[in-house]
């Protein structure tokens, strides 16, 4: 199985250049955590990566056919229970048994919950347990561990961890320490200068030249 490669890649939001001139090349089994201040674009290179959105330049292989996106609660049916929601994913992605998945993620006592009576952190435990279910190699994942415990952090680490075991690859935008062994990527260095993200729309679009 090949690494995750980035090249030369450049992504933008609403149309305004964010980032560009990025490159990585993410081995089997290893991870990436990509850092950098608030709207830099995380989110958005992880939506470039995931292939559900184009980049402005530069490529992405493989596309988003070996990825699995994980950001929020997204795909979540609200009134169904959470076995009834993975049973769906499972059924989704061809995967067998939903147990394992409810396990890692200590939503056994929750399994006949509806989606829409979780807590946040529940329902964010939810969103990972997910990821386990795709059957994809890449695992791509957005500040996956808003509003989870201590106990839940150190879950999806081990999650994380296994899935890398079993030669996957992991690129996580995240602030908080996991413990994961990981290369990190600052995205300053790509930051298109103008493109400080959260100073206000029109400062992006008075700006946006390439740094
Ligand atoms: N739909 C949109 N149209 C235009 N601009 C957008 C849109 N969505 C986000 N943006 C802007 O794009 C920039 C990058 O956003 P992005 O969510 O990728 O940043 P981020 O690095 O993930 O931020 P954070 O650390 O706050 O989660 C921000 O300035 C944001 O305000």
């Amino acid at each position: 199985m090949s690494g995750l490669v980035a090249s030369d890649l450049a992504v933008a939001r609403g149309g305004v250049p964010l980032l560009a001139g990025v490159s990585f090349d993410v081995a089997p089994g290893r991870a990436l955590i990509l850092t950098g201040r608030n709207g830099i674009g995380k989110t958005t290179l992880l939506r470039t990566l995931a292939g559900l959105q184009p980049p402005l330049a530069g490529r992405v292989a493989p596309g988003g056919e070996r990825s699995a996106y994980g950001a929020h609660a997204d795909g979540m049916k609200a009134t169904l229970s959470v076995a009834e929601n993975l049973g769906f994913w499972a059924t989704l992605h061809g995967a067998g048994d939903i147990a394992p998945a409810l396990a890692a993620f200590d939503l056994d006592d929750l399994r006949g919950r509806a989606a829409q009576h979780l807590s946040a952190g529940q329902r964010r435990r939810l969103g990972l347990a997910r990821m386990l279910l795709t059957g994809r190699d890449i695992w791509l994942l957005d500040e996956p561990t808003v509003s989870l415990d201590r106990a839940s952090v150190a879950r999806f680490a081990d999650a994380v961890r296994a899935h890398l075991g079993r030669g996957g690859i992991a690129v996580l935008a995240t602030h908080v320490e996991l413990g994961i062994e990981a290369e990190a990527l600052d995205l300053e260095r790509y930051r298109v200068t103008g493109a400080t993200a959260g100073q206000g729309g029109g400062d992006i679009f008075a700006e946006g030249a390439v740094e």
